[in-house]
This record gives structure tokens, C-alpha cells and sequence, in this order.
């Protein structure tokens, strides 16, 4: 295959030959800009990718780039050169004026291309891994991101070798603690620690890029990565609906099918697929792309209209909650799927947020289903849906729609589930639900000698080196190892009864997405916060997210320093628990200091209901007057009142709010952290309250209302 003109010239190493112009595309890991080569005047692509960022080694990212060099074929995005600046690793490449097909659509097509157009990107990337996948390379991040298309109508696959190497140690062995991104694309043999993949794990990729291209965002992207991992896991694949997406071809409905195959060897090869129906009616350059293009400003002010564009969506109060915005501010960002990931780490990660029946293509796989359980599942229940649960630990599997016994599989989907709904009584906790419960437990006890517990909502809880809060590692470790706590009455009742909140704490009922799959700028999910141990003191790592101190302490209104105490508790491993007295806190792990500190938790969740309840009154009060604040917000531009606040950092109204956006959804994450913790443990007292209790129950009266007065006095001088 020949180069072309522009590609056979040589470029230089020396950075002072290119002019850095605008940025024109950023990733997980690097950020792409237009620039000048000087000597020639020509317009390059400058790929800056940061070497800090990698866990592979510059010889092997190298290496990497060389090859990509070497690639030579009219669909692949080859690079020029590369070269190291200061951390990090250069890659001239051509500029491809028309930028990829994510922007194209985040652009101009939200709700996807037209067929025509589909099918044409779709062949050029087809023969793009065609070549690879015969000189022996699987791609590994296609997307439509990584599709990218020239000024005249070309297509491109970008993005192979060097990011894919940069996360995999040159060796394809996946690095720990470095998930970036979504695993929207990934198939599921990837996800799959223990087997093995190969090239044809690319041609799912292509598949759920088919999806992407048809409906403007891949299947399951508003989940969170957890999420995306067991839903492609256990649910049957996504395809286009025949009733739904009517308004596309039978035979790019059955190409997608081919490719959205879980068996890997059941999948066509490029080639094959090549030769399908839907590639036949495709022309080149699809005069459809053509008319896309049209009219499309500049790519430098495209990608600035698209920042733009999330920061007002950002702002805008429209977007329902926290997590969702920070989700659509880095949505950009999260569009990546590298390969890279650590699946002990992401569940750990992992928040709980339901299914949402629209995004559910298909039923359930129910083999997948029970190697996720671990165990065998009742194939009379299996096929049996669910209803909406409507309590907390109850797991109401009343609500079944069949009525029938519930596998453990589909309790643990439902515990997952259980962070959208309403806080009432455990009484609405079934049988089965319990016994669903159980078999959990079961399954975490068997697994502690292999270093994961598996949690009611489905997290492994891996004894791994992410530092979790003290008192959840040592939770998490007891009810793993010692099923013969000793609990009181009045632990008993508060798992019975667990108190009845009403919907303004309500469990979120999103992930922090913005902290499971994507680098965020605030501080709580930034890549470079953790990195950068200097900037802030690191509170807590968690895979590549930290909490910092910063996070802590950030709101100096005094009401807001209450809920900031709670916060702390939750975000601070180091510190002891509020109104938990020192004797408590040294004798941590009797079961009188813990029915305290619950106690002193109920109390601070109450105040922080009242504050959330106050905050939103304020909130509401000042959008309905539409106030200087408000308009100043939308302007962007701090108010007079904004200006004299003490706040450290940015003291702007909209730098205020979105710190506290932060700081409301890493809470929100704690929040699923510290539920978890509190089910498992419920859980295994109802183990427990089988058994005869092992102290007179009059001692333990005793020492609980000593521990509730010294609450009180904790509480006294708190406030
Ligand atoms: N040669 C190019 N010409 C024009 N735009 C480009 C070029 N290369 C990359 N881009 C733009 O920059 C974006 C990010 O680049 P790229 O995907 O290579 O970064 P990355 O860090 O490897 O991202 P990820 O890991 O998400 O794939 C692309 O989605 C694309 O929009």
C-alpha cells in the first residue's frame, strides 16, 4: 500500500519545529492539538500524551509508536513521529479537519447518523481492522471517538497502539488501579480476567460503535462503569430494537447482531463481515458524510462549542443532580474505553444505581448471571422479572412479577438496585429476599481465603491496597471473618426498624459516575490531585480517585460546617467517629461502641436532612426571583455577595457550586459505601439473631444507654 505524498515526508524531533495552535480533542490520557510544522507550513495533528499518567514504560510506548508508524493504510490514522517533551510523549499525525465522529455528533447529531452515513464510516473503520487484525494487531479502543474524518469525507481509525500499549505494560497484561473510562465497548471475554482474548474481541467494539454511531451514545453509557461490567456480562447483547429503531435496515440490524456475539468465536472476522449485505449498498466517500460535513464550523471551534455546551449543561438546572453534571462536564472524557482496567477495582468503585428498563436490551444471560453469583441459581426462578423494590434491606422480592422464589442473582441485581428507593421499614423484607441475602453471605464467607468478599450488591471487596476508610476496612474484614458478633437488642430493632426517611434522603439515585469513570476536575476524581500528593494532603485513595483535604473543609457558612462534620466522618478514614468518644474509638470494635456511633449517625442524618431541606428552600427561593445571583450565575461572573465570601479557591458563585456539587457527590458515594457496609452487616446479625445471644440482655441495656448519654454529650458540644 502506498503513502501518501504528505506521509512520506519526514518531520522533525524537535519540538521548537511545531507551533501548538488550538486544542482539538482530549482523552483519557492525552490531549490533542492542531499545530503548525514550521518548516513546511503543513497543519499536523499533536497528540501529547502523558507519560505520567502510564503505567507502561517509555521503551515499550515507544515501540508502540513505532509500529504505529509503520502502519500504512488509506483508513488508519498512521503517526509521523513521536518524540518525548518534558513528561510527556508527543505523536505528530495528520490533522483530520473534520475531527471524529463523537464530536461530529455531539455537534450536530445527539440522537445518531443517518443509516447511509453509518454504513460508509463504518466500512472505512471495517477495512481499517481488516489490515490490522492480518499483521497481527487487535485495535482494542474502537469507538466513535477514535473514528476520525478528513476534510474530504475520509475515514480513519485513530488511536492504535499507543494508548492501548500505555495501560498494558506492553504484555497485555491489565495494569492495576488504573481504569480510565467507560467499558462500553469492551467485550465481555475482556472483561473476563480469567479467559482470554483476541482480535475478534474488536469486532464487538465495532458492533456497540454501530450502536453508538445509530443512536448518538453507546449502550449502557449513562451507567457507571460497575454497572456496564454486569450488565454486559449478564445481560443478553445490545442490538437495535426491531420494533424501536425502525427507521433502520434488517441487514445493518443483523450485521450488528453478528458483532454483538458473547461467544468471541462465533463472530465474523473483518473480513467476513466485509462481505455482509449492509457493506454492499455502501458508496465512497459516502456522499452522505459529504452532507454531514457541510457547513460544519471549523474543528477547533466545534470542540470549543462542545465544552462550551457541557459547562452550560453544567450549569443549567435542568440537570437533575450533582453526579449527572459532573457526568456531562467530563462526559467527553468518559468516552474512552481503554483496556485497561482492573475489575476488583471497579467494583470496588463501583456505585449503585438502577436499571433502567429503556437501557436493558434483551433478558438476562443466565449462565453469566450465575458465574457472577458464584454459585447455582434455582433455574425456576431465573426466568422470573422483577418489580420495582420499595424498601431498603427488605429487598422486597414481593413484588416479583411471577411471584416466584427469587435466585440469589437476581437479589443481588435488586440490592444493587436499591439505591433509588425510599428508606421504610425492614418489614417488608421476604423470605426470599432473605435467603437471597444469605446465599450472598454465603458466598462472601467461602471467598474470604481468596481475597474478595463479594457485598450484597454485588462489589467485591478485595483485600487490595486501596485505602479505604479505617473503619469500613475493619467492618468489612468482621463481617467477612467473625459471624459470631454479639449484637444488642437495640441493634436488632434499629435493623428491624430501620427509621423511615422521607425522599430528601433518599439514597442517590445515581453513581458518582463523575468518580467511577472518568477523570474529573475537582479534586475527588482528578488523576492529577493523586498524582500531585504535594498540592493537597491525600485523605483517601481509591483506585485513581482521591479525597483530599481540601474537599473537607471548603464551605465556610457555619450551617454548612455541620454537614461538613458528617462529611468528614465519612471522608476522613484517620479521624474518629463524631460523637464517638475516645474509649469508644480506641474499643472501636465492641458492639456497644457501634450501636453508639449508629446512634450519633442517625442524629447527624437527621440534621443533615434539615440542612439539605433548608438548602434547597434557599435554592428554590433564589431561582424563583431570578435574583443578581442567578443572573450572574448564568453570566458566569461572581456576585458582590460571592466576592466578600472567605471561601478558599475560586469564591464565585458558580466555583462555589460546583465544588459543592463535588463535594455532594463524592457524599452521595460515601453514602453507597457506608450502605453497603451497613447491609452486609445487618445481614449477618440476622445470621445472628437465630442464635441465642450470648450476654444477659439487661448488661447490654445498660451499656448501650451509657453510650447514648455520652452521645449526647458528644452532640452537646458539637453543636
Ligand atoms: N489526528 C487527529 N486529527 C484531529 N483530531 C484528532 C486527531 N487525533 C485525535 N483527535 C481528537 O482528539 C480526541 C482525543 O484523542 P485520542 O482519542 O487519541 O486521545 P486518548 O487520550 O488516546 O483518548 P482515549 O483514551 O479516550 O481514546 C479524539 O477523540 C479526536 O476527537
Amino acid at each position: 500500500m502506498k503513502r501518501s505524498a504528505s506521509e512520506r515526508k519526514t518531520f522533525s524531533t524537535s519540538r521548537e519545529e511545531y507551533e501548538l495552535l488550538e486544542e482539538i480533542g482530549q482523552g483519557a490520557s492525552a490531549t490533542v492539538y492542531r499545530a503548525i510544522y514550521r518548516p513546511t507550513n503543513e497543519v499536523v495533528a499533536v497528540k501529547c500524551l502523558d507519560l505520567e499518567r502510564c503505567n507502561s514504560n517509555l521503551e515499550n510506548i515507544q515501540k508502540e509508536a513505532q509500529i504505529m508508524s509503520l502502519m500504512n493504510h488509506p483508513n488508519l490514522v498512521t503517526s509521523y513521529c513521536s518524540f518525548v517533551v518534558d513528561r510527556c510523549l508527543w505523536v505528530i499525525m495528520p490533522f483530520m479537519a473534520e475531527g471524529s465522529c463523537l464530536h461530529l455528533m455531539k455537534y450536530g447529531y445527539p440522537d445518531g447518523l443517518k443509516e447511509s452515513t453509518i454504513g460508509y464510516i463504518l466500512k472505512e473503520t471495517l477495512k481499517a481492522l481488516d489490515y490490522l487484525h492480518r499483521h497481527g494487531h487487535i485495535h482494542r479502543d474502537v469507538k466513535a471517538g477514535n473514528i476520525l474524518i478528513d476534510s474530504d469525507g475520509m475515514v480513519k481509525l485513530a488511536d492504535f497502539g499507543v494508548s492501548a500499549c500505555m495501560f498494558d505494560n506492553g504484555d497485555r497484561r491489565r495494569a492495576r488501579n488504573t481504569f480510565i473510562g467507560t467499558p462500553c465497548w469492551m467485550a465481555p471475554e475482556v472483561m473476563q480476567q480469567d479467559s482470554g482474548y483476541d482480535f475478534k474481541a474488536d469486532i464487538w467494539s465495532f458492533g456497540i460503535t454501530a450502536l453508538e454511531l445509530a443512536h448518538g451514545h453507546a449502550p449502557f453509557s449513562k451507567f457507571p462503569p460497575m454497572k456496564v461490567l454486569l450488565m454486559t456480562l449478564q445481560n443478553a447483547p445490545p442490538g437495535l430494537d426491531y420494533d424501536r429503531d425502525k427507521k433502520f435496515s434488517k441487514s445493518f440490524k443483523e450485521m450488528i447482531g453478528m458483532c454483538l456475539v458473547k461467544d468471541q468465536k462465533k463472530r465474523p472476522t473483518a473480513e467476513k463481515l466485509l462481505k455482509h449485505s449492509f457493506f454492499k449498498k455502501t458508496k465512497s466517500p459516502g456522499p452522505s458524510v459529504k452532507k454531514v460535513l457541510l457547513d460544519l464550523p471549523p474543528l477547533g471551534d466545534r470542540v470549543k462549542i462542545i465544552q462550551l455546551k457541557d459547562a452550560a449543561q453544567l450549569a443549567s438546572k435542568e440537570v437533575p443532580s450533582a453526579e449527572q453534571e459532573a457526568m456531562s462536564q467530563s462526559e467527553y472524557k468518559r468516552s474512552v474505553s481503554g483496556w485497561n482496567f482492573d475489575v476488583e477495582d471497579l467494583k470496588l468503585q463501583a456505585s449503585l444505581i438502577p436499571d433502567d428498563e429503556d437501557d436493558i436490551t434483551g433478558a438476562k444471560d443466565e449462565d453469566q448471571t450465575k458465574r457472577l453469583a458464584g454459585e447455582d441459581v434455582d433455574a425456576s426462578s431465573s426466568s422470573s422479572g422483577f418489580g420495582r423494590t420499595t424498601s431498603f434491606i427488605g429487598v422486597d422480592c414481593r413484588e416479583s412479577t411471577s411471584g416466584s422464589e427469587t435466585s440469589t442473582a437476581e437479589c443481588l441485581n435488586q440490592i444493587s438496585d436499591f439505591g433509588d428507593k425510599e428508606y421504610v421499614d425492614g418489614n417488608g423484607c421476604s423470605e426470599a429476599a432473605l435467603q437471597g441475602l444469605e446465599k450472598i453471605t454465603q458466598v462472601c464467607l467461602k471467598s474470604q481465603n481468596n481475597r474478595n468478599c463479594r457485598a450484597p450488591n454485588g462489589l467485591l471487596m478485595p483485600d487490595r491496597e486501596v485505602t479505604r476508610s479505617l473503619s469500613e476496612k475493619d467492618v468489612i474484614s468482621k463481617r467477612c471473618e467473625n459471624n459470631h458478633q454479639e449484637i444488642t437488642d437495640k441493634s436488632r430493632h434499629t435493623m428491624r426498624k430501620v427509621p423511615s426517611f422521607n425522599s430528601q434522603l433518599m439514597l442517590p439515585n445515581q453513581a458518582s459516575a463523575n468518580n467511577l469513570s472518568a477523570p474529573s476536575r475537582f479534586s475527588g476524581g482528578s488523576g492529577d490531585a493523586l498524582e500531585d500528593g504535594s498540592k493537597v494532603d491525600l485523605v483517601q485513595k481509591k483506585g485513581r480517585f482521591s479525597v483530599t483535604s481540601e474537599n473537607v473543609d471548603f464551605v465556610t457558612d457555619p450551617s454548612m460546617k455541620r454537614s461538613s462534620s458528617f462529611g468528614a466522618f465519612l471522608l476522613d478514614s484517620k479521624q474518629g467517629l463524631p460523637g464517638q468518644s475516645s474509649k469508644a474509638a480506641q474499643n472501636g470494635s465492641a458492639p456497644a461502641s457501634l450501636a453508639s456511633s449508629l446512634q450519633c449517625l442517625l442524629k447527624q442524618t437527621s440534621a443533615l436532612q434539615d440542612l439539605i431541606a433548608i438548602s434547597l428552600n434557599n435554592l428554590e427561593r433564589g431561582m424563583a426571583a431570578d435574583g443578581p445571583t442567578c443572573s450572574a450565575l448564568q453570566k458566569g461572573k461572581p456576585t458582590p455577595e460571592s466576592q466578600s465570601s472567605e471561601n478558599v479557591g475560586d469564591t464565585s458563585d458558580g466555583g462555589r457550586r460546583q465544588l459543592l456539587l463535588s463535594k455532594i457527590s463524592e457524599f452521595q458515594s460515601r453514602m453507597n459505601d457506608l450502605t453497603v457496609v451497613l447491609t452486609t452487616e445487618n445481614l449477618m446479625q440476622m445470621k445472628l439473631q437465630e442464635q441465642p445471644p450470648s450476654a444477659p440482655i439487661c448488661q447490654t441495656e445498660e451499656k448501650d444507654q451509657d453510650q447514648q448519654k455520652e452521645c449526647n454529650n458528644q452532640e452537646t458540644k458539637v453543636d
